[in-house]
């Protein structure tokens, strides 16, 4: 679904999202989009984790912005196609938390 959240629903969506947090680095709103920085034990460990996402994202043809330099990334998740925030962010961030 590609409807653009308003900001009572991407608050509350946030929120939620947050609760599934286990290595307690949360998500943050930027504007029109949600960011975290994930940490890893390795390089390897890392590109393990982005390669299992990057099969979830073109099933849910929803793809993240993200930027790897050895144990770390930094994915930004915003939805092109409405110019803001959408169900599909949060349900791509939810798989890589689930996947962490
Ligand atoms: C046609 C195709 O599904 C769309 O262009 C999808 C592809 N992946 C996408 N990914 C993201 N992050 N935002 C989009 O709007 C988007 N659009």
């Amino acid at each position: 679904m590609t409807t653009k959240l308003d900001d009572n629903a991407i608050e509350a969506k946030l929120t939620a999202l947050n609760e599934l947090v286990v290595d307690g680095d949360s998500w943050i709103r930027e504007g029109d989009a949600i960011t975290k920085t994930f940490s890893f034990k390795s390089f390897i460990r890392a590109f393990g984790w982005m390669s299992q996402i990057a099969i979830w994202a073109e099933k849910l043809k929803h793809h993240p912005e993200w930027f790897n330099v050895y144990n770390k990334v930094e994915v930004k998740l915003t939805t092109h196609d409405v110019d803001g925030l959408s169900e599909l962010d949060f349900s791509l961030a939810e798989k890589m938390e689930k996947f962490k």
